[in-house]
């Protein structure tokens, strides 16, 4: 691990638009990219073929540690891709029942801990943009900028349900939006690394800005801390 490599975090509840700007910022900067909702997603999918309840700590703590998983950076014409085992998992690992259980196992404090040096392994030169829910106040407390990325629940489920949609699901807005605020809720009101902004962190509501406009908001904090070169 590189510890001098910066940090950018970006953090917020689900359908804020964290992993489109991460994603956007990351290649924007050319910096590594840490997907960490990735690894709780991946660890319910893991679990769920393993035969694994989602509430066994123990198991669960032992599937973390040596969860087998390669992630393949994006590049010019491809998208990033997540192998599990051996397997394909890019889309099967996106869909809402994944998250609700990423959200469930992501919990469990034998979970995060198993999860914590794993997710400390993205910081490398030149830059990591991080994403998730704990990156500014548990994972990267030291990062130079943090940013708390929030919109109302019900343009997060409207973002959500177009998101969806345009990927030929058969989704409903008001299930969407009644799984966004259980979600919600789950994520802030859990004992260990719960949902919620660092102190240092520039909070940035999205609810009506554009994801051109929350970029170049996110740009010119970073020209003013000159943290990218
Ligand atoms: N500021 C924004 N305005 C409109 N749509 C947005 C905005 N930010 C993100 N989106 C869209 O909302 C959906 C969810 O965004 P995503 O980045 O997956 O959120 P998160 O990672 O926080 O769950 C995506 O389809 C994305 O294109
Ligand atoms: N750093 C993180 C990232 C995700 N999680 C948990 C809580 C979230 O509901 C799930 C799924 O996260 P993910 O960022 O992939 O979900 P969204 O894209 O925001 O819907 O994982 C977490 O507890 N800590």
């Amino acid at each position: 691990m590189n510890n001098i490599a910066p940090v950018i975090t970006i953090d917020g509840p689900s359908g804020s638009g964290k992993g489109t700007i991460a994603g956007m910022l990351a290649r924007r900067l050319n910096w590594n990219l840490l997907d960490s909702g990735a690894l709780y997603r991946l660890l319910a999918f893991a679990a769920r073929n393993h035969g694994v309840d989602l509430t066994n700590e123990e198991l669960l703590k032992k599937l973390a540690a040596h969860l087998d998983v390669q992630f393949i950076a994006a590049t010019d014409g491809q998208l990033q891709r997540i192998i599990l085992e051996g397997d394909e998992v890019s889309d099967a690992i996106r869909t809402e029942v994944a998250g609700a259980g990423a959200s469930q196992v992501a919990a469990l404090p034998a979970v995060r801990e198993a999860l914590l040096q794993r997710q400390r392994a993205f910081q490398e030169a030149p830059g990591l943009v991080a994403d998730g829910r704990d990156m500014g106040t548990v994972v990267f407390p030291d990062a130079p900028l943090k940013i708390f990325l929030t919109a109302s629940a019900e343009e997060r489920a409207r973002r959500r349900y177009l998101q969806l949609k345009g990927k030929g699901e058969d989704v409903s807005l008001s299930s969407l939006l009644d799984e966004i605020r259980v979600r919600d809720e789950r994520d802030t009101q859990r004992a260990v690394a719960p949902l919620k902004p660092a102190v240092d962190a520039i909070q940035l509501d999205s609810t009506e800005l554009s994801i051109d406009q929350v970029l170049e908001r996110i740009m010119s904090e970073i020209a003013l801390r000159d943290i990218a070169g």
